[in-house]
């Protein structure tokens, strides 16, 4: 017991002793920047104010103070931030930005000759002097499950709203696989509601046909009244006219040449298809289609005497 009293106090006094030692050699030490004020050289990188500079650097600030109050003559002072000056200024991008560490104030760090700079995060540089930043990484590979292909970006949703394509979903055009009634075009179900044309009906085989010649079906350049056109039905042994801007056209030759089908371009026979034409494609040029086969121009009814006097 008393061995362990007297043992404890020799410890306590070796203590004391070497702690006043140690705050002695602490005392003669230059000041540091202490632990309270980090933010002159850690944690910002903006050069502190006149006044905040000297109470947070006494080191850096207050010893070239002296000596030149001491020798009259201009010394160099150090200043910490000229460190930079060695280095080169580099860019992070191949643009016009420049980042230049020395404008941004910027610590030379990690140091120039580093192991750090030379393998920034695992990647290869080159080298150290070069103004290129290594190319981005790939990006991760698309689930090719989940995300739309280009080509189906492009399709044209099958479903919401669409403007009149062709015949309803359900009309026997889009449904029959059979032959049309005159067995020429084929109806096949498709998003613009084109069908399948039979061999030798393609647009260029109705191209090639009305450079031959005439197809109007009349001879001579005819004169239509309303009435007489609305019984060219393409019924009955009579042939399908209708009339676009005035004009009257035979389509009868072009029904099995139709894109949309023949049910569809039935719908404009014996009367105006302008309507029912825009509605649908106002990008085909009606007269060049089916310049061959006009017929006549549209005129009124035939007027009665009467008025023919006025
Ligand atoms: C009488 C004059 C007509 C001509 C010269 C004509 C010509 C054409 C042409 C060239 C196409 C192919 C368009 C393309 O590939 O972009 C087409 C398609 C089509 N036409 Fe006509 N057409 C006429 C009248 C009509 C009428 C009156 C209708 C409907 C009532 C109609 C319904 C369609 C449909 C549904 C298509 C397929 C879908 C599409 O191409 O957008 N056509 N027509």
């Amino acid at each position: 017991m008393g061995f362990m009293t007297v043992a404890t106090l020799i410890l306590a006094t070796l203590l004391l002793i070497f702690y006043g030692r140690m705050k002695m050699s602490w005392n003669m030490l230059p000041s540091w920047p202490s632990s309270e004020n980090p933010a002159s050289t850690l944690s910002n990188n903006k050069p502190p104010d006149d006044k905040s500079k000297h109470d947070q650097q006494p080191m850096l600030d207050k010893m070239p103070d002296l000596e030149e109050a001491e020798d009259g003559e201009k010394t160099p002072k150090a200043e910490a931030r000229n460190v930079t000056d060695d280095v080169p200024s580099f860019t992070l991008s191949t643009g016009d930005i420049r980042f230049d560490a020395r404008e941004a104030d910027v610590p030379a760090f990690p140091a120039i000759n580093s192991a750090q700079r030379a393998k920034p995060s695992g990647q290869t540089m080159k080298s150290t002097t070069s103004s290129l930043m290594p190319p981005p990484s790939r990006p991760a590979p698309i689930n090719r499950h989940l995300a739309p292909s280009t080509s189906s970006s492009l399709r044209i949703p099958s479903t919401g709203p669409l403007p009149n394509r062709g015949p309803p979903q359900s009309s026997q055009q889009r449904l029959s696989s059979s032959l049309s009634p005159n067995g020429t075009a084929k109806a096949v179900p498709n998003p613009r509601g084109k069908v399948l044309l039979s061999p030798g009906h393609s647009p260029m085989d109705w191209a090639a046909l009305i450079k031959k010649g005439n197809l109007s079906g009349v001879n001579g350049f005819q004169r239509i009244t309303p009435s007489q056109l609305k019984k060219m039905t393409g019924r009955k042994g009579k042939p399908a006219w209708s009339s676009w801007q005035g004009k009257v056209y035979n389509i009868t030759p072009y029904l099995p040449f139709h894109p949309g089908g023949e049910a569809e371009l039935m719908k404009c026979a014996g009367r105006d298809g302008a309507k029912l034409f825009m509605e649908v494609h106002p990008w085909v040029n009606w007269e060049n289609m089916l310049g061959s086969c006009l017929v006549g121009v549209l005129v009124p009814e035939e007027q009665s005497p009467l008025e023919d006097m006025d």
